[in-house]
């Protein structure tokens, strides 16, 4: 493969290229001013039938997102040229042009469509047909260079990157100053990436790959390529992307709607229980227990610790009257229910038959005992039968029973309804009911997870609340119930317009069809129909989708998915019944201790063996010289663990520097303040050990008020101080890690934080600290203070 030496501004077909993408420009021009017409005519339409008002709805939505779409693709619209040896030639961009002049010719290729996949597919060795691959560089729709491969093994390069293409256009992206959020890679895509975007949307299909290898620009690629494809089945059942943090999918959040892809559903774990939204931090050990399969038996036995019978017996006051419900009754009521295989919510009127049965009977002696039932001659009713009450007394009993406060609040006690809410806040405020609940945990484990209601939930709640619900049964009978009002309110409203209606003009009706356009029926139809259509024209299906816990998506994207426990896995795939996931990791990188190591454990219990593993090789993030420092590092991870190749060396050597401990904040602003110099305006990461964010960020924001630091630090600002929890997934051109040493002894999996730590930067890499490097940095250049940082 041979390339023209880099993106040349100077090239002498400039002129040319820029015609044609100017063309492009004015076509896309037309494509807007049309759907804005459109969308204004939908929008001046008003009344009508209820039909035409859902008609105009769904123009209003389509046109809406059409300009949308026609807007995201402005910059960048077309960055490639495909030449083939038939003289066939071919533009690549963001979205399918056509010239409606003509004969409908294509002026421009989706990246997506299958006829523009030489694009990232073609080699010297492989060329598909195709003689040249042209990228072409825009800025504000003005061609500013082009870059030639001719593919051709015979003007192959010494020493070009034979497994990258477009390696001028790669290097120049790679190189670019990072900005606080991620870009998309479509005019670079690599071969192996362009396999797993590209791959059948069945399955499940593991995305391996180590750090900077493009897991997730290649994952929300992926996304668009399968709406693109997939569109009908994908865009109302909606793709759901799970990330690992809200900074993390801030940091992703532009990578779709530069694609033109807006209606997928973004959020972390802590997002996937309606109502609520998990932030509550807890330590690590805690999220490890709640992340443990063995809580689903946990909360099953904490909701058969709520199907109470009391100790001897109740003693109920009934209208001056008392009666007995002893233990006895209690529990065979119990046992029915719960033999009736319903969920505990769901079997409760099961629970509450049998009790008031028992009760009602009680009743029915002491009011209605014949006391003749031995005297053959005595009463009307048949010798030898005890019970003088017919069964609709008894019904009316019963139904007197069930209204009573005393009773209802026995049976609130003996199988309570529960919410997922209730049910795990009883059980962590209870050390009765954690022990209980959870004999199979040791007392210390217990003793971790207790604690007092309030404070919110933490995303380890999240699967939990989400297989208690699984667990109880919804009661929707609060729902129902209010949905049930309103619809009698309408049918009145209904009627009583009919009412004023018939009185001053029905009697003119005489024609059938005039009068059928009163009828209550009708009138109820339109009223429901008005609700639902406005309702559904509300909420888009993404909307829908996250506001609902039972929704089955078409298909979830998982980042990061190494972090997962096995309760989260549960609960993502009860959310994807047809398993159509892309999941995507290092089990390198683990941080979590509830996370995986191993892409078999995690997901044998849903699909056995039948997953794909696709492995991603070659870093595009990290330079050769930071991620030597990396590999020691995964090393002593797992000798048998390979780090990903660097694509690229940036010339500068990693560097440490050892201070005195009451120092350590003074030289951390100076080297910050150094690397801020030195990247003039890309972005510095100040990587330090969990809980030590805000006493160091404190002391970097005093000195240099840009810097940022938080919960959810503003990743577009020059310096961002965080954790390795924080930086996971993100990237910045410098990155300074403080005290690799106590990153590494935090946890059990303080190796990994480290190596992720390190893998950070796209340029350039620091280390300070106070106290003995862990062995895989001690080869490190030493800075000496006050030297600069760059080498050689
Ligand atoms: N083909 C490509 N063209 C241009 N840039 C790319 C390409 N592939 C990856 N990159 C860039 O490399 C960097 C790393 O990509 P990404 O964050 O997707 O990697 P990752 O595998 O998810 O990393 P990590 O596991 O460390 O989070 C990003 O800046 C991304 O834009």
């Amino acid at each position: 493969m041979s390339s023209a030496g880099g993106v040349r501004a100077d090239h002498p077909e400039l002129g040319r290229e820029q015609e044609y993408v100017s063309k492009l420009y004015r076509r896309l021009d037309e494509l807007r001013a049309q759907s804005s017409e459109r969308l204004d005519t939908a929008l001046r339409a008003t009344g009508g039938t209820p039909q035409a008002r859902s008609e105009r709805e769904t123009a209003i939505t389509m046109y809406t997102d059409q300009l949308a779409h026609l807007s995201a693709v402005e910059n960048g619209l077309c960055f490639g040229r495909l030449d083939f040896d038939s003289d066939e030639r071919r533009y690549i961009g963001r979205i399918g042009i056509f010239d409606d002049d003509g004969d409908y010719e294509p002026l421009l290729i989706d990246w997506r469509a299958p006829a523009a996949r030489p694009f990232y597919l073609a080699t010297a060795a492989s060329p598909e047909g195709v003689t040249r691959r042209r990228h072409i560089r825009s800025r504000n729709r003005t061609v500013v260079g082009l870059d030639d491969e001719v593919l051709d093994l015979n003007a192959a390069r010494p020493g070009a990157h034979e497994e990258v293409t477009g390696e001028a256009a790669l290097l120049a992206a790679l190189d670019a100053r990072r900005t606080g959020r991620m870009k998309d890679i479509v005019e670079t895509i690599q071969a192996e990436q362009d396999r797993v975007i590209r791959s059948e949307p069945g399955g499940v299909l593991v995305v391996q790959g180590g750090p900077g290898t493009g897991k997730t620009a290649v994952a929300l690629h992926r996304v668009a390529y399968l709406l693109y494809t997939y569109r009908q089945q994908l865009s109302t059942r909606v793709v759901l992307v799970v990330g690992p943090n809200e900074t993390f999918l801030r940091y992703i959040s532009q990578v779709l709607p530069s694609l033109a892809e807006t209606g997928v559903l973004l959020c972390t774990l802590g997002d996937l229980y309606p109502g609520i939204t998990a932030r509550r931090l807890e330590p690590p050990e805690v999220a490890e227990i709640k992340g443990r399969e063995v809580m689903t038996e946990v909360l099953a036995a904490a909701i058969r610790d709520q199907q109470r019978v009391p100790d001897k017996c109740f003693d109920l006051a009934i209208d001056g009257d008392v009666l007995r419900l002893d233990r006895a009754v209690c529990e065979d009521a119990r046992a029915v229910a719960r033999r009736s295989g319903k969920l505990h919510n769901l079997a409760r009127p099961i629970f509450d038959t049998e009790i008031i049965h028992a009760l009602s009977l009680q009743l029915a002696d002491r009011i209605g005992s014949d006391p003749y039932a031995d005297d053959p001659l005595g009463g009307d009713d048949a010798p030898g039968d005890p019970q003088i009450l017919a069964e609709a007394d008894l019904a009316e009993i019963r139904r007197e029973l069930r209204e009573e406060p005393e009773i209802q609040a026995a049976l609130d006690w003996m199988w309570p309804i529960l919410t997922p809410r209730q049910l795990l806040r009883g059980l962590y405020a209870s050390d009765d009911r954690l022990a209980t609940a959870a004999p199979q945990l040791t007392e210390a484990e217990r003793a971790l997870l207790r604690r007092e209601p309030g404070g919110g939930w933490s995303p380890a709640d999240v699967p939990l609340l989400d297989e208690a619900a699984e667990l109880l049964g919804e009661d929707n009978r609060p729902v129902d119930a209010l949905a049930e009002k309103r619809r009698r309110a309408r049918i009145a409203y209904a009627e009583g317009a009919l009412e004023i209606m018939s009185g001053s003009a029905s009697l003119d009706f005489e024609d059938e069809a005039e009068s059928e356009i009163l009828a209550a029926t009708d009138l109820i139809e339109a009223e429901r129909l008005a609700d639902r259509h406005a309702e559904e024209a509300r909420l888009t299906p993404a909307e829908r989708a996250a506001a609902d816990r039972k929704w089955a998506f078409g298909h979830i994207v998982v980042d990061e998915a190494q972090e997962l426990s096995p309760m989260a896995w549960r609960l993502l795939m009860r959310r994807c019944p047809s398993r159509s996931m892309t999941v995507v990791g290092d089990v390198a990188q683990t941080g979590e201790l509830a996370g995986t190591t191993s892409w078999q454990r995690a997901l044998e219990p849903y699909v056995d063996h039948r997953w794909r593993l696709a492995e991603l090789s070659v870093n595009y993030r990290t330079p050769a010289e930071i991620m030597a420092v990396g590999a020691e590092v995964l090393a002593g991870i797992d000798p048998s663990l390979r780090p990903p190749r660097s694509v690229r060396h940036s010339g500068v050597e990693p560097w440490r520097l050892r201070v005195e401990p009451t120092r350590l904040d003074e030289c951390l602003v100076d080297v910050v303040s150094r690397e801020v110099a030195e990247v003039a305006d890309g972005r510095i990461g100040v990587i330090v050990p969990a809980g030590r964010e805000y006493e160091l960020g404190r002391s970097v924001t005093k000195a240099l008020p840009e810097a940022a630091v938080g919960d959810q630090p503003d990743l577009e600002r020059r310096v961002v101080v965080l954790t390795v929890r924080q930086a996971k997934g993100l990237e910045f051109d410098s990155v300074i890690v403080v005290e690799p040493g106590l990153i590494a002894a935090e946890s059990r999996r303080g190796r990994s934080d480290l190596y992720v730590a390190l893998t950070r930067a796209t340029q350039r890499l620091g280390v300070l600290h106070t106290r003995p490097l862990p062995a895989a940095l001690e080869g490190l250049r030493p800075l000496a203070a006050g030297e600069p940082s760059r080498a050689g």
